[in-house]
């Protein structure tokens, strides 16, 4: 009996482990299926739609208005020049224009959405986008007028404090605004604005040459001024470390967010910026030219000795029509305010900025980066099966890109960026030769992915 019992638990036993161990290892099976196929992608429509099938975001396609060349909905790449137009922004226009039908100048105070603090409703949902306090956050004008606004105030150069740090190639509109800035107080451009530059045969810059520049300027560095995100290659920069540095060397540090917001994860709070700004019609889809954001770190607020460009409505909000001589300035970003808010324009931001808070960066990003590394993947798979070459110089690291992989096409030329326009591509093309992705995870499926792989494969077999 006793031997029996011990015969019948110790099978009990061994099946329980078996069943045990077979468990775990159907389990551990199934966790390397999934993920062997987040990773091993395949260059087949079937794989494709298998990626949008699965991707929670797909539904936002249909958020969207395409521009259809030969009868067929584009594959978008340019989101990181103009975003598409959402559907739901025309209702948002609609209701500005209505109401200045309906109520005339009483909508400034009395329609659904009063038009004298209408800014205020991006507060929230923007500062979420930008990593930020609600009150770090403004919107207004355009992004190169705030860039020039905001280094009013963070941009004071002494005689011997009076340096620029900014990235070789920034963007032409960016270096304008330094050589104007600069000679504006009195100074040099070829003294003053100092570019940290690519090294010899490297498309990007390394971290460890802004650090060294930083350190190298010193005590003549007054700011340090950067896309966050570089318009050319889509290379990230490590902006909390770089802010870190500008500071350490007593400096200011502001970013250009133009290719950054509502594409990367930022914390602007967190990482100490001192002030930044971008343009919303990119990655945030809000239209042509179309209004800018703001950041003012909240240790600026209170700060009375900062200098600034004032206009009525940076005043005191409730003593605005009180029509007083002396500037009183709301405390935060809102402050930095100078005309009465162009309703129109902002219209369609906010229902950008209520899409995305719907949405929420992390899930954004995720989609993100998938269907960056599944485009990464179909270039390399094109690009073995055709004659001539190109080359990604966009950074393959995760942490350094984000939506964007620029092409730099070796032996073939605009003929081929032609062909993809007319093959319903869009894409842009950036002298002297590098044509730029930007596979905006809002709007741009796997299956889009596929089909613009089939495309420049047979642009560049002819
Ligand atoms: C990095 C960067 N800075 C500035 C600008 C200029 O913006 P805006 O014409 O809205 O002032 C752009 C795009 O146009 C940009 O990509
Ligand atoms: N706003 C524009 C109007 C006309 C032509 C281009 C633009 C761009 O935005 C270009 C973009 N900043 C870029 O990274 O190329």
């Amino acid at each position: 009996m006793g031997y029996y019992f011990f015969i019948q638990n110790f099978n009990f036993f061994i099946c329980r482990q078996s069943a045990k161990s077979l468990l775990s290892i159907y389990l551990f099976l199934l966790l390397l299926r999934n993920k062997i196929q987040t990773m091993t992608f395949e260059n087949t429509l079937e794989f494709a739609q298998k990626l949008d099938a699965q991707d929670q975001l797909n539904k936002y396609q249909n958020e969207f208005i395409f521009p259809k060349v030969n009868g067929k909905k584009v594959i978008y790449f340019t989101g990181n020049s103009l975003g598409l137009q959402p559907k739901r922004t025309k209702a948002y226009i609609d209701e500005v224009m209505n109401d200045w039908a309906n109520l005339a100048v009483e909508g400034h105070f009395y329609s659904e959405k009063p038009w004298w603090d209408y800014h205020e409703r991006f507060a929230n949902p923007l500062s979420k986008i930008v990593g930020a306090l609600p009150s770090e956050v403004t919107v207004m004008n355009t992004l190169t007028v705030n860039l020039h606004l905001l280094m009013v105030s963070f941009y004071r150069p002494t005689k011997t404090r009076y340096k620029i740090i900014c990235e070789e190639k920034a963007f032409p509109s960016d270096q304008y605004m330094f050589q104007s800035q600069v000679h504006f107080h009195g100074y040099k451009p070829e003294d003053a604005i100092v570019e940290i530059k690519r090294r010899e045969g490297e498309h990007n810059i390394r971290l460890e040459d802004v650090l060294a520049k930083i350190d190298e300027v010193g005590d003549e560095l007054a700011l340090v001024l950067i896309g966050g995100v570089n318009y050319y290659t889509g290379q990230v920069f490590d902006m909390k470390t770089i802010t870190a540095a500008g500071h350490k060397a007593g400096a200011k540090v502001g970013w250009d967010l133009a290719h950054a917001a509502g594409n990367i994860k930022l914390e602007l709070h967190d990482w100490n910026v001192d002030f930044a700004a971008w343009c919303s019609y990119k990655y945030m889809n809000s239209g042509p030219g179309n209004a800018s954001g703001c950041f003012i770190h909240e240790k600026h607020h209170n700060n009375s000795e900062l200098p600034r460009f004032a206009g009525w409505w940076g005043h005191n909000k409730e003593r605005r029509f009180k029509m007083e001589p002396k500037f009183d300035p709301i405390h935060g970003a809102d402050g930095w305010q100078i005309s009465n808010l162009p309703v129109l324009s902002l219209a369609p931001y906010l229902a950008s900025v209520e899409m995305f808070d719907e949405i929420g960066m992390d899930v954004l990003i995720a989609k993100r980066d998938k269907i960056t590394s599944y485009l990464e993947f179909i270039l390399q798979e094109i690009d073995k099966e055709v004659d001539s070459s190109f080359e990604i110089i966009t950074p393959s690291n995760s942490a350094e890109r984000a939506s964007q992989l620029s092409v730099l096409l070796h032996g073939e030329g605009r003929s081929l960026f032609d062909y993809l326009m007319k093959n319903g591509v869009i894409t842009d093309w950036r002298e002297p030769n590098v044509i730029r992705l930007a596979p905006v995870p809002l709007y741009c499926s796997f299956e889009d992915m596929y089909h613009f792989g089939q495309i420049l494969k047979a642009g560049i077999q002819g």
